[in-house]
This record gives structure tokens, sequence and C-alpha cells, in this order.
């Protein structure tokens, strides 16, 4: 059996800014120094696949490289060197004209900068990318306000841009963007201007529409509790590379250097690791007793971690099915904090 195309696909991607970056990647390849005053190497020989219906949530320091990186998977800026890939398609090879029918049909980009037209409505604002797909006007200004409510706007469909907080701006480019229910989600820190509570909401609409759409998306944030609550793999970028690329459970069980372990260390990892994360295979181990579910934080399980003191615990799926053995001092030493 082949394995399904990803949605995304780049290898090799490099984008340095600069007067003649071909050149100086050259130049670095063959062992030349790093970034001189000329020259900032943004991307740095980054491969990844993001599979369809995946969540990639991308981390790392400010200017470590994660708006420039996202950007070049959707050609917003051409890259130096590598290929970047759109279910199969290199997008490097794509003229103008097909770029943006892709663009048009199959994805959506939230920035930190709103990129509302001033002189509309929000509600023109929000239907403006269904006008682009030539939908009639009565079924995208329904679906236009449809949006507006469920960002919380209801009621100021009439208002302009530059009449709206920062924070209410940002919903209508959040509400932009869900419209056209795009197969592939761009999103660089979308939730950054909300208050806590709506920012919650907007996280719980977006893993509702992701469970019920499958849709890709790859999300940029510098929050780890928001990385934890929504992605199925985060990418710890730093100085344009990917440090590590992995389910948070393997981050911060396993980082894979000494940047992601202390890029990770503030974090409670017992709200992190499910009881999958813990489970080894159970040969030779008696597994008696009421099962603990695979997909259950040990947070979430910490009172009857405390209170069972069995040597071992039975872990199981959804489906009831064994899949290996938590050992309790381990999820002991996990809820306390202490290094496993
Ligand atoms: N148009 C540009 N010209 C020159 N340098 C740039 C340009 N855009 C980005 N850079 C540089 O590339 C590096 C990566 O920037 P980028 O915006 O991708 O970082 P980031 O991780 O998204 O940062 P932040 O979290 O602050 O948004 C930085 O050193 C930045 O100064």
């Amino acid at each position: 059996m082949t394995a399904p195309i990803p949605a995304i696909s780049c290898r090799n991607v490099w984008k340095i800014f600069g007067n003649q970056p071909e050149r100086y990647l050259e130049n670095l390849k063959k062992g030349g120094t790093d970034a001189g005053p000329q020259h900032v190497v943004a991307v740095r020989d980054v491969t990844l696949d993001v599979r369809q219906g995946e969540m990639l949530v991308v981390m790392g320091l400010s200017g470590s490289g994660k708006s420039t990186l996202v950007r070049c998977l959707s050609r917003l800026i051409e890259i130096t060197s590598g290929t970047v890939a759109i279910e199969g398609k290199d997008i490097g090879a794509m003229t103008e004209p097909e770029l943006i029918d892709l663009r048009r049909r199959k994805m959506g980009m939230v920035f930190q900068s709103f990129g509302l037209l001033p002189q509309r409505t929000i509600l023109d604002n929000v239907a403006f990318p269904l006008e682009m797909r030539g939908q009639e006007r009565g079924a995208r200004y329904e679906r236009a306000r449809e949006m507006l409510r469920l960002v919380g706007l209801k009621g100021r469909e009439g208002y302009y841009p530059r009449e709206l907080s920062g924070g209410q701006q940002q919903r209508v480019g959040i509400a932009r963007s869900l419209a056209i229910e795009p197969d592939i989600w761009f999103l660089d820190e979308p939730f950054s201007a909300l208050d806590p509570l709506i920012r919650r909401e907007m996280q719980d609409e977006f893993l509702r529409l992701k469970g019920l759409l499958n849709k890709t998306i790859v999300f940029i944030t510098h929050d780890f509790d928001e990385a934890l609550r929504l992605a199925d793999r985060i990418a710890i970028m730093k100085d344009g590379a990917i440090e590590q690329c992995d389910t948070p459970d393997r981050i911060v069980l396993e980082p894979a250097t000494d940047y992601v372990a202390r890029f990770t260390a503030e974090i409670d990892r017992a709200r992190v690791v499910r009881a999958s994360g813990l489970a080894r295979i159970a040969d030779g181990v008696a597994v008696e007793g009421p099962a603990f579910p695979a997909d259950l934080t040990i947070r979430e399980l910490g009172r009857r971690i405390v209170s069972d003191n069995r040597i071992d615990f039975p872990v199981t799926d959804n489906t009831g099915k064994l899949i290996g053995v938590m050992n309790r001092q381990s999820a002991l030493d996990l809820l306390l904090g202490e290094t496993l």
C-alpha cells in the first residue's frame, strides 16, 4: 500500500533575506560563515510533512522563523532553495494564476496583521473571499453573518474595521477565513489579541471544526497551553531550523535537544503526557483490575493513580483494547514533577 500524499510537504527549504541570497547559501553550504550584516537566514533547511487533517503547531522565540516558514508554505514569499508541495504539487513550479486559484480554493490564512479592507464593512470583509469565489450574494451574506455571530460580533455587521478594537478586528479576520472552509489553514498567532475567555472559545471552535471537517492546519503560537490544547504535533524552531517536530507527549518526555528541553522546562508534564505516553508493552506483567483510558492525561488520572496501589496499571484504547501497562511509580514521578 502506498502512503497517502501529505497535505503539505517541504524538502530542504531555505529562506535567506538579503541582496544575494543564492550566492550566500552556496557559500554557507561550502562551510562559509553564517549571516553577515547583509543576510538573514530566516528558514534553515526545513524538511517537514503535514498530513491531511493534521494540526501542526509551530513554536519558537520571536525571530526564530515561524512566520517566514509559514509564508513559504503558501508561497507568499519565494524560497531561496528547496521545494514545497501542496497535495503532491510543487507550488514553486506553478504560474501566478495557478497559485491564486490554489489559494482561493484550498487555503485560508489568518495573520497577525488582520489584513482587513478598511473601506468595507466587516460584513463585506467576511463575505469578500466568497465573492471572489463567485458565490451568489444572498448565500455569501448569510454565511458571513453566521461567521460573525460565531466570533461574537453579531450586531456589528455594519461597522468599519477602524471602529473596532484590535481583538475585534482579529475576530473579523478569523471569521473571514472560517467562511470559506479551506482545506488547509495557515494561522499566524490568530488568537493573540483575544482575551482569555473568547480565546478559549475560539480554540474550542477550531477543535470542533477540525474534528468535523478534517482540515489540515498549520498554526503559529507563542502560548504553550494553546499549543498543547490544539496540536497533533508541535514543531519547535530555533534560528530558522526545526529542532524537533513531534507529538506533545514526546516533546516533553523525549526532548531531542538541550534547547527543546529548556524550552519545555517550565511545563507541567502531567498535564501533557497521556496514559498512552507512559504505557509500555505488557510482556509478562500481570494486568488485572480496572484499566486506565489511554487518552487521559496523568493529571486527569491523578486521583486514581494516587489511590490505587497496584505496581502497574493496564492502559486501554477507546475500543477497550489493551495497549500496554503504565508503571505507577513513573506516573507518580510525573505528577510530582520529578525527572523520569
Ligand atoms: N522581509 C524581511 N527582510 C529581512 N529580514 C526579514 C524579513 N522578514 C523576516 N526577516 C527576519 O527573519 C527572521 C525570522 O523572522 P520571522 O518573522 O519569520 O520570525 P518569527 O519567529 O515569526 O517571529 P515573531 O514571533 O516575532 O513573529 C528574523 O530575524 C527577521 O528579522
